[in-house]
Order: structure tokens, then C-alpha cells, then sequence
């Protein structure tokens, strides 16, 4: 979910296992050369998402690296294949206070900007936990656990999958 630590954990993890971190939502706007904000405002959401598909089916092709999708990616069953096709997904699971929290500061998240932004979260949460539950791993968030922890969480929930461990080369 937005503000579950993806782009802050993903930085730190891919820094650990020295490769490069890509974050889908960064190549996006790269590529068209404007924001996430704008491209939802003049494009739509159906444009968006065409995009990130089309962006994470292309850099899972690429060199080993930690990858960051958007937080709507993985509620597209073909974006899901593409995924465990070449690597492993995490789950950076949390609490609505806490998704909260880390959001409502900043109004840069399109989706967020409704007229009851933190009960939006709540209802994009309820409605996404089923598909963010079919992630290989999960580690979950929790106020008390730093950037640098979760990084190391997930390094353990990694060594104790053997079989998912063995997708992407041990
Ligand atoms: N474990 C943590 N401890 C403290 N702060 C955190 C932690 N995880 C994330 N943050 C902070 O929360 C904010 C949101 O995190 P981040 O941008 O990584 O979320 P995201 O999952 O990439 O969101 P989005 O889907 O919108 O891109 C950032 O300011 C980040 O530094
Ligand atoms: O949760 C979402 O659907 C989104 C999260 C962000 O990472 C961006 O991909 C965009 O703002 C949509
Ligand atoms: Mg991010």
C-alpha cells in the first residue's frame, strides 16, 4: 500500500544485497516526463496502469535488482504472473494508522485526494489485502521498526523459503 515502505525499505534492501533498486513509479514518470499526479490528472488511471504494466514487464526482464511497484500493480493478475515469473514479491504489510501516518502529509498521491482521504485508505487497504496476500512473503510494519529493520526482516522471511529463494537463483 502507499506508505507501507516500499521506495524507503526496497532503497535499503537492494542496498544490502548490492544491486541497483528500480522503482516502477520513478521509471514512469521518467519516461513521460511528468508526474504521477499529472499523468492520472491528464491521462486517467486506466493510462497509468497501462504503463506500469508495460514498465514492470520490461525491468523484470533486466539485471538482478530490488524492484518497487506502485501500490496498485499487484491487483492486475498479469502484472502478478510477470512478477513470480522472474522474482520474488513482498508484502510490506501495516495497519491503516500507521499507512496514515506516513501519508497524509503529502498530497502528491492521486488516489488519496478525496474529500475523505484517510477512510479512501482504509477502503483501498480492505479491498487490496486479498491480492497483497498472494505475495510470496510478507513482512509487517509496525511503528516501532525501523527503515533498516524491515530491510532485515525481509532478508529473514527470505532465508526461510528455500523454494522461493531457489526462483531467483538461491
Ligand atoms: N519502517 C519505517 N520507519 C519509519 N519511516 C518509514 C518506514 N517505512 C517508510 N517510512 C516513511 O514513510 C514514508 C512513506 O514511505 P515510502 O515512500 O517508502 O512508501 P511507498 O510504499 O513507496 O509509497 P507509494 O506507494 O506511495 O510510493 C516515507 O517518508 C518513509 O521514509
Ligand atoms: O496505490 C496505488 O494505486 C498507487 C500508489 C503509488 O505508488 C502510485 O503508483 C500511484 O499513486 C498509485
Ligand atoms: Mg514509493
Amino acid at each position: 500500500m502507499m506508505g507501507a515502505g516500499k521506495t524507503a525499505v526496497g532503497t535499503q534492501l537492494a542496498r544490502i544485497l548490492h544491486v541497483p533498486f528500480l522503482d516502477s513509479d520513478e521509471e514512469i514518470e521518467r519516461a513521460a516526463q511528468r508526474t504521477i499526479a499529472e499523468i492520472f490528472e491528464r491521462d486517467g488511471e486506466p493510462f497509468f496502469r497501462a504503463r506500469e504494466s508495460e514498465v514492470l514487464a520490461r525491468l523484470v526482464q533486466g539485471p538482478p535488482c530490488v524492484l518497487s511497484t506502485g501500490g496498485g500493480a499487484f491487483l492486475s493478475e498479469q502484472n502478478r504472473r510477470v512478477i513470480s515469473e522472474s522474482g520474488v514479491s513482498v508484502w510490506l504489510s501495516a495497519s491503516v494508522d500507521l499507512l496514515w501516518n506516513r501519508v497524509r502529509h503529502k498530497t502528491t498521491r492521486p488516489l488519496l485526494r478525496t474529500p475523505n482521504p484517510r477512510e479512501t485508505l482504509r477502503e483501498l487497504c480492505e479491498k487490496r489485502t486479498p491480492f497483497y496476500r498472494q505475495a510470496d512473503l510478507s513482512v509487517e510494519s509496525e511503528p516501532s521498526i525501523s527503515i533498516e529493520q524491515m530491510a532485515e526482516k525481509v532478508i529473514e522471511a527470505l532465508v526461510t523459503r528455500p523454494d522461493v529463494l531457489e526462483r531467483i537463483g538461491g
